[in-house]
């Protein structure tokens, strides 16, 4: 018995291939292009060999590429459900609009929660949300461009700042622009989780996503890091069993 795990997120579909007790088998990550539904036919002969009793499903990627994976997905024949935010799920109760929220938050939150702790949940993706919850009760977040899209930005809306290679490595000042950008860039947001660390001193922080690594050596306050957050929010919200790790 063995279940499939998909998360489709801005940048990149994870997928994971669990046991039963929610032992992961095999999983991976690969940029999709701005075109998961053709990524995940490319992935259907994998998916058919492991042969998953069931799909569990994460997207942000709104309605119409949702409805391409599903067409996908149908083809496999393998009964499949994509994940909705559940404003009165009985782990976790949240003052956001259920309507709005990202299905990838919600899960990540969903994957962490404990009602006996106060935890702030930072998702290091395309987009970068920090979400502060009460003993299981979400009191909301905020959304930043990833360092990324920030450098993006700066170079398509400036003329003189044409940087778009280079690594986010440190918060000193620089003294030339692809330091003065990379360096900004990435105390912007570093700035922000320190801040919100230190209005918020008894939360417990959790890093997940694929910038999770990079930034989190630059916080100075003990911060957990969990890559497989939004996997135990499916595995939870599809009441697999599994131990938050
Ligand atoms: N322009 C880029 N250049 C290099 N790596 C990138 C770029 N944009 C995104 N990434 C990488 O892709 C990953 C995106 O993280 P992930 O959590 O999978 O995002 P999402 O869930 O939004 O798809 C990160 O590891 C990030 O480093
Ligand atoms: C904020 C996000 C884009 C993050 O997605 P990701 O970076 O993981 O691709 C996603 O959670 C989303 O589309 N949210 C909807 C808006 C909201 O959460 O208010
Ligand atoms: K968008």
């Amino acid at each position: 018995m063995s279940n499939l795990w998909l998360d489709l997120g801005n940048t990149r579909l994870k997928y994971w291939l669990a046991d039963d007790i929610g032992q992961i088998i095999t999983s991976d990550a690969k940029q999709h292009l701005q075109a998961p539904a053709e990524l995940l036919i490319g992935l259907t002969d994998r998916f058919d060999t492991l042969a998953p009793e069931f799909i569990g499903v994460s997207s942000v990627l709104g309605e119409e590429v949702n409805a391409q994976v599903a067409e996908s997905l149908a083809t496999l024949g393998i009964p499949f459900e994509f994940v909705h935010v559940d404003a009165n799920h009985p782990l976790l109760t949240s003052d956001y609009d259920a309507g709005q929220l990202g299905v990838d938050r919600w899960l990540q939150i969903l994957g962490a929660v404990d009602r006996k702790k106060r935890q702030c949940i930072v998702g290091c993706g395309t987009a970068l949300t920090i979400d502060l919850v009460d003993h299981a009760h979400h009191l909301g977040g905020y959304i930043f461009p990833s360092i990324y899209l920030q450098r993006e930005a700066l170079f398509s809306g400036t003329k003189q700042i044409s940087i778009s290679e280079g690594t986010f490595t440190s918060i000193s000042e620089g003294v030339n622009t692809s330091d003065a950008v990379h360096r900004g860039i990435l105390l912007s947001i570093v700035g922000a989780i320190n801040e919100i660390a230190r209005r918020n001193p008894n939360y417990e922080f959790t890093l997940t996503g694929g910038d999770a690594p990079l930034l989190a050596q630059h916080l100075n306050h003990p911060i957990h890091i969990k890559d497989s957050l939004l996997l135990n929010g499916l595995m939870r919200y599809f009441d697999q069993q599994n131990q938050p790790r």
